[in-house]
């Protein structure tokens, strides 16, 4: 059994995994991780290691200090992955994405793959069906579109997610979450159409914190999972490991 922990930039996610099976999924806030961390631990005696991935404020030295007993793995950008990263700055490219990407290769063999990641930001990435990772694009995701409006204005206030009830805004309210849910929603279809126009062959996932309230105003047929990082994280430790 393992303990896979997703360091996030606003939270972090973990999940205890039975080979590939996901038995139990927690969201840590930052402020008691530990404590959280230790409890999951403490509910799950048959783990015996932590996988860890960070693109967040903890270290593997964070976890090591953790006492927990158990073997740390941290996967980090010189892991193994089964792709070509054709980025062309790979000295930069998120760790997640990179999971990501490791995740889609490993669960869909031989496809187009784009991997949309609706957290703090919105990643896309593509990796092509000869398992070349291509790069893709960041942009804000909802929370931090919300929080600019009100953060960079005088006037507009600080709104939590809503679906809006139209496209056209008949009150400030109405036309922030219009603003803000319509335009990620035409955003991420825009993407979509636009890879789908030039390849066929096409397998679309849909991950992170705001994934399965996106979904169900996408109009594209897609695979939306929120666990898609950690189940990304379990398989590239064991991609790591088979050998
Ligand atoms: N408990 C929560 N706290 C904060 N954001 C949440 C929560 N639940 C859902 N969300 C939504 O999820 C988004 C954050 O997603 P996620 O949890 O994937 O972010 P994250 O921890 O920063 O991870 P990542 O760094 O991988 O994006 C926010 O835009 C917000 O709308
Ligand atoms: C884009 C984020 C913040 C998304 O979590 C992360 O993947 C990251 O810090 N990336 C580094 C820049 C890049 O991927 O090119
Ligand atoms: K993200």
């Amino acid at each position: 059994m393992i303990l896979v922990i997703d360091v996030g930039n606003t939270q972090i996610k973990a999940a205890v995994f039975e080979q590939n099976t996901l038995l139990k999924k927690e969201i840590i806030a930052y402020e008691d991780w530990q404590i959280s961390l230790k409890k999951v631990i403490k509910n799950f005696s048959e783990i015996s290691i932590l996988v860890v991935a960070s693109v967040g404020k903890l270290e593997k030295s964070d976890f090591l200090t953790l006492d927990s007993g158990l073997n740390v793995y941290f996967i980090t950008k010189e892991s193994k992955f089964p792709f070509n990263n054709l980025y062309a700055s790979p000295s930069t490219l998120g760790i997640d994405r990179m999971i990501l990407a490791s995740g889609a290769v490993l669960q869909f063999p031989k496809k187009n793959r784009l991997v949309i990641d609706a957290g703090t930001c919105i990643t896309y990435d593509f990796i092509d069906s000869n398992d070349n990772y291509l790069g893709g694009a960041i942009s804000p995701g909802i929370r931090l579109r919300y929080e600019s409006l009100h953060n960079y204005t005088a006037k507009l206030p600080l709104l939590k997610k809503e679906k809006p009830i139209d496209i056209v805004g008949n009150s400030t309210t109405q036309s922030i979450h219009s603003g803000v849910i319509n335009g990620v929603s035409f955003e991420i279809e825009g993407f979509i159409n636009s890879v789908l126009d030039k390849n066929d062959n096409f397998i679309i996932i849909l991950t992170g914190g705001d994934a399965v309230f996106l979904a169900e105003r996408l109009k594209n047929t897609i695979f939306a999972n929120p666990n898609f990082l950690l189940e990304s994280l379990n398989q590239t430790f064991q991609y790591n490991n088979n050998d």
